[in-house]
């Protein structure tokens, strides 16, 4: 069974759609990236799939459930990690998560979430006081408290330093190889192609090309780039088959050998056609 499955999604806001007829699928297990402009339709996506906006038209199946019909049991497989930071309150870090296993029947153990999420050292201090990237992270472990099969996270590093959005990337990794399917939102490429098994790009409420990082948009099928110098000069040349030029190259003096596909972002510039 896929963890989720949407058939023709429509919704609309003041008799304009922002959501315009969307399918997908995402297995179990899988990591999967909603990409697209500010406005495209991404987070009305989640949140109807996540139970928290009603849709207009189309089928959806979360878990094998209808996200608008769910039930107690069926939220408490479902981990959820807003766009927008809650109030943060006057409690401490283990208390917020200890506070939240209320909520749930099979609670998952709050010293081990607080180790996953990098956050043992946090356990004592009050989360007014965490940095964002530890508050978001604090989001996430908040998010797994109730054991769920499936994790939405809606934009989760934005305003990250570089070192921190590492940091969370490697919680996500770990959650991923432990069989958790996560749906995320992002505008970071980066991020969608370190993390991501698959990934959509989302144009004015339409699916405008699924894929893996490596095949979205014909990205594996763009020619190649291969350049060096050698002593006569630098080389560049367009190549459907980079690896028969380097075979030509073999046994050649040559320096700065790079081989370049063009970059997921160009990719995802090209499709929301803002490539400059
Ligand atoms: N409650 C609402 N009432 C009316 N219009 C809304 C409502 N929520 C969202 N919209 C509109 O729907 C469109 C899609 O918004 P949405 O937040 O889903 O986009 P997004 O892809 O998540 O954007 P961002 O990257 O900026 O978060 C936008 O034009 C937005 O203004």
């Amino acid at each position: 069974m896929n963890a989720i499955e949407v058939h023709g999604l429509h919704k609309t806001y003041d008799g304009r759609a922002v959501v315009a007829g969307i399918d997908l699928t995402v297995a179990q297990g899988e990591v999967f990236a909603l990409l697209g402009p500010n406005g495209a339709g991404k987070t009305t996506t989640i949140e109807i799939l996540e139970g928290h906006r009603p849709r207009d038209g189309g089928a959806v199946s979360v878990l094998g459930r209808d996200p608008g019909q769910a039930d107690r049991w069926w939220r408490s497989r479902v981990g959820i990690v807003l766009q927008q930071i809650g109030d943060a309150g006057d409690l401490t870090v283990g208390e917020s998560v200890r506070q939240f296993t209320r909520f749930y029947p099979d609670p998952a153990d709050p010293d081990e979430l607080l180790e996953l999420c990098g956050l043992t050292a946090q356990r004592s201090a009050r989360v007014a006081t965490l940095s964002g990237g530890q508050r978001r992270r604090l989001d996430v472990a908040l998010g797994l408290v109730g054991n769920p099969e499936l994790l939405f996270l809606d934009e989760p590093t934005t305003g990250f330093d570089p070192e921190a959005r590492r940091q969370f990337w490697g919680v996500i990794r770990t959650l991923a190889s432990r069989g958790l399917t996560v749906v995320l939102t992002t505008h970071y490429l980066e991020e969608a192609e370190v993390l991501a098994d698959r990934l959509a790009v989302l144009v004015a409420g339409r699916i405008v090309a699924e894929g893996t990082p490596g095949t979205l948009g014909g990205r594996d099928r763009e020619l190649a780039l291969v350049t060096w110098n050698d002593a006569s000069g630098e080389h560049r040349v367009r190549t459907p088959d980079p690896s028969r030029e380097l075979g030509a190259l073999a046994g050649a003096q040559v320096t700065d050998l790079r081989v370049n596909r063009p970059s997921l972002e160009e990719i995802y510039l090209d499709l929301i056609g803002a490539r400059p």
